[in-house]
């Protein structure tokens, strides 16, 4: 790159955006403080999803906000399904497990779930049951502790060998999904701006396969299995959460227009303008 010069775009790769329809949100934004307004009446306008920005004051009351907003969602959707047609969730590890799950377990008391069938956004290829696992983490959280649920994990290590894995899941997931998309998205976010298992510069924002598989992720353990971004992005409605002072940079980057989404996971989500941003004081300080 020449000195004082800024690298051209990569072709194809810069923000685009999803069409898709979606009902009106029930939740009011009204009571959620706006993203970009700080102090009295200055508004910064800092995204094109601004009413679906939500500023927490710290990452507790952030899973709760998120929390109540999901099992409002869900409830809804929950309602309106059969058994054969089950409200169909996608939840990431991490601070989703940890945090928003037990918030969901509490909030979701109205919800029936056994309307509801988890899958995870993406796992960490280990054997079953070891504490790496994202799906134990939930199971922890959240899953085994409530009645009727249904849930399908991601394959664990059994000696099959990852690509074995990866085929066979997918095979699975064509078998029940391939004519509908997931309802609800539910991610989490990594301080270098991966989501999912898609991190930056190792995935392919076109992927064609609905299921990835990842040899060597910079964050261990090294093998995963991950939904492809075209999947994440076809989802009926998305949701992020992101805590933290060390999520603040990438998420800043993210939401700059000239950001290349194959080195920015997380910004490929604005191609869809509905998706909703729960983010606390600390990661939205450099928005
Ligand atoms: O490795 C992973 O990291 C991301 C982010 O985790 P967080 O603890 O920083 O929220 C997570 O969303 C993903 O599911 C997980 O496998």
């Amino acid at each position: 790159m020449p000195h004082g010069g800024t690298a051209p775009p990569r072709p194809g790769y810069l923000l685009r955006q999803y069409s898709c329809s979606l009902g009106s949100d029930s939740i009011g934004a009204s009571r959620h403080r706006e993203a970009g307004r700080y102090g009295a009446g200055r508004i910064r306008a800092v995204t094109p999803q601004a009413d679906k920005t939500f500023i927490s004051p710290d990452a507790t009351a952030l899973a709760r906000h998120l929390a109540q907003d999901l099992a409002h969602h869900i409830q809804v959707q929950a309602e309106r399904r059969s058994d054969e047609t089950p409200v169909e969730i996608a939840i990431a590890g991490g601070f989703v497990a940890t945090h928003v799950l037990p918030a969901l377990g509490e909030e979701g008391q109205g919800v029936d779930w056994s309307k509801v069938r988890f899958w995870w956004c993406d796992e960490r290829f280990v054997p079953a049951g070891h504490p790496d696992r994202n799906d134990e983490e939930a199971r922890r959280h959240l899953l085994d502790h409530l009645d009727g649920v249904r849930f399908i994990p991601m394959p664990s290590d059994e000696g099959q060998g990852l690509p074995t894995a990866c085929v066979e899941f997918t095979e699975q997931w064509k078998t029940l999904m391939a004519t509908r998309s997931l309802d609800v998205v539910v991610l989490g976010m990594g301080p270098d701006g991966h989501i999912a298992s898609l991190f930056p510069g190792m995935y392919s924002p076109e992927e064609s396969q609905a299921i990835v598989s990842v040899e060597d992720s910079p964050k261990p353990p090294p093998q995963r299995l991950s939904l492809s971004m075209p999947v994440i992005l076809a989802a009926q409605r998305i949701y992020l959460a992101a805590a933290g002072e060390a999520k603040s940079e990438i998420l800043g980057q993210a939401f700059t227009t000239d950001v290349d989404i194959r080195d920015c996971p997380v910004a490929a989500l604005r191609q869809r303008s509905d998706c909703r941003w729960y983010l606390d004081e600390a990661s939205a300080s450099q928005l």
